[in-house]
């Protein structure tokens, strides 16, 4: 277990602040099979997770789903044939919050238990 995954997600008022270049250097390297990318003007953590089928896709989509009931943040998820993505970022601030890296941290234990 990373220390990443062992937090809990806080809660993320408009006015927290992004995690700076300098954080998102040194916390990407907690989950390297993450990709920070932006979209649509907003910087993300994105993974793509692969599968023998739809329904072991969809078993995985659910676990996550069930995860970020639980924390209290909702990943954009895209499941298909043989593939999940997952992306992560915070709605309230147009970015990347450190509970984005938190629950990238427990994705990869819910893909990792399968
Ligand atoms: C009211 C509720 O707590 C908020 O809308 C939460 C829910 N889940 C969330 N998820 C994500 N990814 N970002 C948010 O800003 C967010 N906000």
């Amino acid at each position: 277990m990373s220390d990443l995954s062992a937090q809990k997600c806080e809660a993320c008022r408009a006015d927290a602040p992004k995690v700076s270049d300098e954080e998102l250097a040194v916390l990407i390297k907690q989950i390297p099979d993450w990709v920070p990318e932006v979209r649509d003007g907003i910087m993300q953590l994105e993974r793509v997770f692969k599968f023998k089928n739809f329904k072991q896709a969809l078993e995985f989509t659910n676990k996550v789903g069930d995860m970020a009931e639980e924390e209290g943040h909702h990943p954009g998820l895209l499941t298909e044939w043989g593939k999940v993505t997952i992306t992560w970022w915070s709605h309230s601030i147009k970015g990347l919050h450190k509970n984005d890296f938190v629950c990238a941290a427990k994705t990869d234990e819910v893909f990792n238990a399968l």
